[in-house]
C-alpha cells in the first residue's frame, strides 16, 4: 500500500552521527541482528572498505526496512560536500528526509548547505538532534539555531530529560510520556505518565506548539481558544499537514551512539514524513513534447527513474529506480527513453542492509534495485515500449577540478581506461577524458576528496596502480565584447571540391544560444545543422587555453554555397574557424571557480583565518558569532584552495572546521 510506504534520505553534517543511527534504525527494524560502530570500522551500510576506513559514507545505497505497519525505504546520502552530486541525486527521489544535527555542535556549515538544497527540492523534514550524551550538549540552543540560521520552524515534539552522561530519556510531548530506555541496546523502553515536576514544563512546551499551529487548523484553534485538551491523534494531524508543506519542522532528540530515541524517531518517520501519495509526482514529457503530471496509479503509464547504478560483482549493472507510475516487472521489456533501446528487466531486487530480497515487481512509489539493464546510466527513465516519456533528469554539478592519470605501468593504460569508464558509469559527476596533445588521461571531478577516492577505487577494486599529476583546476572561457567572424572554406582536391562560406557574430550572453539570421537561401537549410555543429566543436576549446567557452551568443549572419562543391564537412568547418576567428576577437577572459567557504571556528583563530582568506585572493561574505565560536563565509578561488584541509588544522591547531562547494565562475584578475 502506497499510503503506508516512506522514501527517505538521512541527511547530515559529516560526524553529526548519520551511520551510527542508520545502523540503529536497521537493527531496531529487526533487519540487522548485529550493530555496528562506524568509528570500529564495522558497519553495515557503508559497505565499500575504504569508506570503513576514512568513516565516512560516499555512496548512497538505498536500503528498505520495516517499522509498525510502514516499509521505509532509506536512501543513504553522503555527508561530504565533494560528493554534492549525491547529494542532488538523492534529494530528487526522496519524499521526506531526517536532518540530523549534534547537539553540542549544533548547525555547522554543510548542514546548513544540505538544509538549502533540500528546500530547493522542497522536501518535508524531520529534525534529529543527536548526541545528547555528550559533553556540552544544548537540545534548545540548536533548535533556536535551526530557526535562526536556517530560517525554518522548528517545533520540538519531545524534549530531553536529562543531559550529558545523565541522558537516559524524553518526555514525548505529543503524548505527554516520559520515555525511558533501560537497557544497553535499547530494546527496553519504559513509558509512564509525565511526573510532576516535569508536567510544568512540558506542558508549557505543549502549549507552544498548539498556540502556533491553531491558526492552521480550526479544530485545534476551538480547543486552543477554550482551553481545552488537544487530542493527541489531533495534534499529530496538524503537525503531518504542517510538515508536508514545509511549514513546520518536528524536532526529536536523542544518543543513537547510546540507544537512546531511535524508536521514537522512526515513529515521526511514519508519522509526519509523507508517503509517495503526498507528494506530486515530477512532470513528464512524451515524445511528442507534451508535458503532463503523472498519476500515482499502479496500473497508470510506467515511468521509473534510474537514480543510481552500482557495479556488482555478480549481477553486473545494479540499477536503482525509483517508479513513480505504473508497475515495473521482472522478466518483461521496457523501453529507455534516453538510449532509445529496449532492454529487458531480468530480475528485481529489495536491498536491505544485509541481504537482498527479489520480488517480482516494483509499483509506483517505491524503490527497487534492477538487474539486466545493459545500456543504463543515471538520469534515464525507463517506460512501456507503447507509452514512451521522459522524466525530468537529474541535474549535476559540472566538475571544477581536474587531475591527469597515468598508469604506473604503461601496459595497463586500456584496463585503467576500462574501469575508468566504469565508474564514470555509476558517477556522473565524474568526467574522463583525454588530453591530445600529451595523450594523458584527464579525470574532471567535484574535489580533491572526490578524486583520491577514484584513484583509490582503481587500486583496491581493479587492482591498478596510477600515478597522479596534479590538481588543477577546471578553467573556463568566456569573451567580453562583440565580434565578427568570416570562414570561406574552398578547397579543391582532385574532383569534387570543397566549398562553404560562413559569417557570423559573437556577444556575450546568459548561457549559450545560436540564432540564424541569414537571408533566406544563402545557406541552404540542410548545412545549418552542420554550421552549428561546427560552431559547438569550436567553443569546446576557447582561443586563451584551450578550456571550454561558456556564456555566449553566436548569430549566423551570412554565407554562401555552391550547387555542386558545398558538403556539411565544408559548412561544419567553415562554422568551425569562423568562430574561433570571432572569439579571438572578442577578448577572451578566462573564468575561474569561486568556492563558497565556509569555517566554523574558536574566536582566538579568526585573524588569522581571515588574513590566510585574504592572501588567498578571498572576499569574506559574512561572520557570525555564537557564543565563542565563529562562522566566517567567503568566496575564494577553488585554485588557491588545494590542500586546504592542512592549512586550515595548522592555522587554528584543528580546532576549525571547513565546508567548501562550488558556487560560480568568475573572471580570473
Ligand atoms: N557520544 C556519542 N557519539 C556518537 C553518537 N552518534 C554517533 N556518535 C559517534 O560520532 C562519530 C560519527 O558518527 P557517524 O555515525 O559515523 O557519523 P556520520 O554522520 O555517519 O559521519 P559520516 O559517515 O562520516 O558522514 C562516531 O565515532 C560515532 O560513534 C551519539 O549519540 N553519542
Amino acid at each position: 500500500m502506497t499510503a503506508n510506504l516512506r522514501n527517505i534520505g538521512i541527511i547530515a553534517h559529516i560526524d553529526a552521527g548519520k551511520t551510527t543511527t542508520t545502523e540503529r534504525i536497521l537493527f531496531y527494524t529487526g533487519k540487522t541482528h548485529r550493530m555496528g560502530e562506524t568509528h570500529d570500522g564495522d558497519s553495515v551500510m557503508d559497505y565499500l572498505p575504504y569508506e570503513r576506513e576514512r568513516g565516512i559514507t560516499i555512496t548512497s545505497a538505498a536500503t528498505t526496512c520495516r517499522w509498525r505497519e510502514y516499509v521505509i525505504n532509506i536512501i543513504d546520502t553522503p555527508g561530504h560536500v565533494d560528493f554534492t552530486g549525491e547529494v542532488e541525486r538523492s534529494l530528487r527521489v526522496l519524499d521526506g528526509a531526517v536532518v540530523i544535527f549534534c547537539a553540542k555542535g549544533g548547525v555547522e556549515p554543510q548542514s546548513e548547505m544540505v538544509w538549502r538544497q533540500a528546500d530547493n527540492y522542497r522536501i518535508p523534514r524531520v529534525a534529529y538532534i543527536n548526541k545528547m550524551d555528550v559533553p556540552g550538549a544544548d537540545f534548545f540552543r540548536v533548535v533556536t539555531q535551526i530557526k535562526e540560521v536556517l530560517g525554518a520552524c522548528p517545533v520540538p515534539i519531545n524534549i530531553p530529560v536529562g543531559s550529558e552522561a545523565g541522558f537516559r530519556g524524553v518526555i514525548d510531548l505529543v503524548r505527554m510520556k516520559y520515555v525511558v530506555w533501560q537497557d544497553e541496546l535499547g530494546t527496553s523502553i519504559m513509558e509512564t505518565d509525565v511526573s510532576d515536576e516535569q508536567r510544568e514544563t512540558a506542558a508549557t512546551c505543549r502549549m507552544q506548539i498548539v498556540e502556533y499551529l491553531a491558526e492552521t487548523d480550526d479544530r485545534l484553534l476551538d480547543l486552543f481558544l477554550d482551553n481545552q485538551p488537544v487530542p493527541e491523534e489531533l495534534l499529530r494531524e496538524v503537525i503531518r499537514t504542517n510538515t508536508l508543506v514545509g511549514r513546520v519542522v518536528p524536532v526529536l532528540c536523542g544518543s543513537s551512539y547510546r540507544n537512546v530515541g531511535v524508536q521514537l524517531l522512526l515513529d515521526a518517520v511514519v508519522d509526519y514524513l509523507p508517503s509517495p501519495l503526498d507528494v506530486a509526482n515530477p512532470t513528464t514529457e512524451r515524445e511528442t513534447g507534451e508535458k503532463e503530471q503523472l498519476s500515482k496509479d499502479a496500473d497508470g503509464p510506467l515511468a521509473a527513474l534510474v537514480f543510481k547504478i552500482v557495479a556488482d560483482r555478480h549481477v553486473g549493472n545494479l540499477a536503482y529506480v525509483r517508479v513513480y507510475s505504473g508497475r515495473l516487472e521482472a522478466g518483461t521489456y521496457v523501453w529507455n527513453s534516453a538510449t532509445r533501446q529496449k532492454e529487458r528487466v531480468s530480475r528485481i531486487l529489495k536491498m536491505h542492509a544485509n541481504h537482498r530480497e527479489e520480488v517480482p515487481a516494483v509499483e509506483a512509489g517505491d524503490i527497487a534495485a534492477v538487474i539486466g539493464l545493459k545500456q543504463v546510466a543515471t538520469g534515464h527513465t525507463l517506460c512501456r515500449p507503447e507509452a514512451p516519456l521522459v522524466l525530468e533528469p537529474i541535474s549535476f554539478p559540472e566538475p571544477v577540478i581536474q587531475i591527469a592519470v597515468n598508469p604506473a605501468q604503461a601496459r595497463e593504460q586500456s584496463r585503467i581506461a576500462e574501469a575508468l569508464a566504469r565508474i564514470a558509469a555509476e558517477d556522473p559527476t565524474l568526467r574522463v577524458a583525454t588530453d591530445h596533445e600529451t595523450g594523458e588521461t584527464i579525470l574532471s571531478g567535484m574535489g580533491e576528496l572526490h578524486l583520491e577516492i577514484i584513484t583509490e577505487r582503481l587500486k583496491r577494486e581493479f587492482k591498478l596502480e596510477v600515478e597522479l599529476g596534479r590538481p588543477q583546476v577546471a578553467y573556463k572561457e568566456t569573451i567580453t565584447r562583440m565580434a565578427l567572424g568570416e570562414c570561406k572554406y574552398a578547397k579543391q582536391t582532385g574532383g569534387r571540391g570543397q566549398f562553404a562560406h560562413v559569417k557570423l557574430q559573437v556577444e556575450p550572453a546568459e548561457g549559450f544560444f545560436v540564432e540564424n539570421r541569414i537571408a533566406q537561401g544563402a545557406i541552404p537549410r540542410e548545412y545549418l545543422p552542420a554550421v552549428e555543429a561546427g560552431i559547438r566543436e569550436a567553443i569546446k576549446k576557447g582561443p586563451l587555453k584551450g578550456y571550454p567557452v561558456v556564456n555566449l551568443k553566436v548569430t549566423i549572419l551570412d554565407g554562401a554555397f555552391h550547387e555542386v562543391d558545398s558538403s556539411e564537412l565544408a559548412f561544419k568547418t567553415a562554422g568551425k574557424l569562423a568562430l574561433k576567428e570571432a572569439l579571438a576577437k572578442a577578448s577572451p577572459r578566462l573564468l575561474e571557480p569561486i568556492v563558497k567557504l565556509e569555517i566554523t571556528t574558536p574566536d582566538e583563530f579568526t585573524g588569522s583565518i581571515l588574513s590566510n582568506i585574504s592572501s588567498k585572493r578571498g572576499r569574506l561574505e559574512s561572520m557570525e558569532t555564537y557564543h565563542r565560536t565563529r562562522i566566517i563565509k567567503s568566496f575564494v578561488p577553488l585554485a588557491e584552495l588545494f590542500g586546504y584541509a592542512t592549512a586550515i588544522r595548522s592555522l587554528s591547531q584543528g580546532k576549525a572546521a571547513f565546508s567548501m562547494h562550488f558556487s560560480h565562475y568568475e573572471e580570473r584578475a
